[in-house]
């Protein structure tokens, strides 16, 4: 990306090395696609091994330079510039987002962008009123120590990225891991490299030292993503993205004992009950279903409704659902397109697999006509299906599409085992007026995180993350502290 262009839509996206953009040193690029045409639109500069290295040792020299040497103060001042910078040239990063994802709008203005801004501005309070721990010690002399902990960074910290949500997930580490003196690379998706490259513009604007904030592009095996997560240089890596992958990053992580946090797939149950508020319970779900077209990692894909109000339900969130227009950009009820060809080929391998394992189509099932430029887009229908068996594929694997499975229930007991068996453990909702067993059930649920009559409610400053297949490690608030800050404690004799 250079750095002087206001119109990302059109650019040729590079790396962003040691505070310049580059191209990538062998010559290697591919196109960037808007999904929601299927033309490309851009030519993305392809990192090779020694362009990652470079990176890597940017990013190394500069924990030693003038960022090294900052006071927390000075260094969360720069953070929060870095915010107010990017709400500057927030049309700047809709734009880039939109061109990427193919996203509605609205969904960007009001979800990624502002995101963005938030991830930096809120690790900056989060560090600047971090406390410290301290004990008084009985020794065995019968004197005293003092024990208290300080906290430093962890060194070299590799991002590594998905495409659904791309500003607000990468910030969300970029975030704290600067905010806590770390450097970064980021491989951002390679479906989504705009964002990421653009912040290398705000981070120059502000005055960021060279080599803190790094930007690598290209692929995962054989690519920026293997070649940056094998880099004995770096400290530790963070991963948002699919199980699979975080099993093959974790594996290159083992070599030199780095630290990891995941944040992974999931397969996330509701459970209405039949005192919810259906009118709640009906908005909630089909936002959780439908939201940024079913590509969330929080998204619900398994939904049990209590079986006296199943009929009345399946009907409500039928008809919501043909209230998202696949196709139909400008709209204010847009539903966008899947994120590539490939991506809607497996979401589509889905619908059909369902029908084969006899699920009754409620609406959707397949791919929309339409017409015009968005003809080439990677559209499906948003779908509902009953008649699911709890055993079947679309019940039990991550589809990342705009769909889902509705099962009816007859007791809190046997409601609460189905939407725990699953190897997944991200996030569950709970639809219920009963406030009694809101908090029974929320608490019974394996996951880590659960709402109440509400869905991707979020405070930055709680636990994020999941168990099982979901995740390893939490991150949010003080909570990202454990991950991005390695801890001395000294113990002095009194
Ligand atoms: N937040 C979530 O839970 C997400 C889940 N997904 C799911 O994952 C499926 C695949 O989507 P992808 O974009 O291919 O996800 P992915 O997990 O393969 O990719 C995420 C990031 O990891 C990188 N990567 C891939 N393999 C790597 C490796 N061996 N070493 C280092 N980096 C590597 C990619 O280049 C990308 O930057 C989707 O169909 C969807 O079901 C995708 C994105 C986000
Ligand atoms: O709010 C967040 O921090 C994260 C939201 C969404 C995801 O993590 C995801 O879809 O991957």
């Amino acid at each position: 990306m250079t750095s002087t262009s206001s119109s990302p839509v059109t650019e040729t996206i590079l790396n962003f090395i040691d505070g310049s953009y580059r191209k990538g040193s062998e010559g290697k690029s591919f196109p960037n696609v808007n999904p929601a045409t299927g033309t490309a639109i851009g030519v993305v500069h392809e990192a090779s091994q020694a362009d990652v290295a470079d990176a890597v040792a940017a990013a190394k020299a500069a924990l030693t330079g003038p960022w090294g040497k900052m006071t927390t103060a000075e260094r969360v001042k720069l953070i929060a510039a870095v915010a107010t910078e990017i709400e500057r040239r927030a049309d700047d990063f809709l734009a880039a987002e939109v061109a990427d994802t193919g996203k509605p709008r609205h969904v960007a203005s009001h979800i990624d962008i502002p995101r963005g801004a938030a991830n930096f501005r809120m690790f900056a309070d989060v560090v600047s009123t971090m406390p410290g721990e301290s004990f008084n010690t009985s020794t065995p002399d019968g004197g005293q120590a003092l024990n208290y902990t300080v906290r430093k960074p962890k060194g070299v910290v590799a991002v590594v990225c998905p495409w659904n949500f791309p500003l607000l997930l990468m910030t969300w580490k970029v975030g704290p891991a600067l905010a806590c003196g770390n450097t970064v690379v980021v491989k951002p998706s390679e479906e989504t490299p705009r964002t990421a490259a653009l912040l290398g513009e705000v981070m120059n604007a502000v005055g960021m030292p060279k080599g803190v904030y790094n930007v690598v592009h290209g692929f995962g095996p054989g690519s920026a993503g293997e070649f940056l997560t094998s880099n004995p240089d770096v400290d530790a890596i963070t991963f948002t993205g699919e199980t699979g992958t975080g099993q093959a990053i974790m594996q290159k992580a083992a070599i030199g004992v780095r630290d990891i946090s995941f944040e992974l797939g999931g397969k996330n149950p509701a459970i209405v009950f039949a005192d919810a508020d259906l009118d709640k319970a009906v908005e909630g779900l089909s936002r959780s279903v439908f939201l940024n077209t079913g590509q969330v990692c929080l998204g619900t894909e398994r939904v049990y409704v209590e079986r006296p109000i199943f009929d009345a339900f399946v009907a409500r969130m039928a008809a919501a659902a043909q209230g998202f227009k696949p196709g139909v950009t400008g709209d204010r009820a847009y539903l966008g397109p899947l994120i590539s060809a490939e991506h809607r080929e497996k979401v589509l391998g889905y619908y059909r697999r369902a029908v084969e394992d006899g699920a009754t189509v409620v609406t959707g099932g397949g791919v929309p006509e339409i017409s015009g430029a968005e003809a080439g887009g990677f559209f499906v229908e948003p779908t509902l299906w009953i008649d699911v068996a709890h055993g079947d594929t679309v019940m039990r694997e991550e589809i990342f599409g705009p769909c889902c499975g509705i099962v009816p229930f007859d007791s809190e007991d046997e409601v609460i085992a189905l939407a725990n068996d699953t190897v997944y453990g991200l996030c569950a909702s709970i639809w219920t007026e009963n406030m009694s067993r809101g908090h029974r059930v929320a608490a019974a649920m394996d996951v880590g995180v659960c709402w109440v009559n509400s869905w991707f409610l979020r405070d930055l400053r709680t636990a994020f993350g999941g168990s099982g297949h979901s995740g390893i490690g939490r991150e949010g608030g003080v909570h990202s502290l454990e991950f991005y800050t390695e801890i001395t404690n000294i113990c002095v004799k009194l």
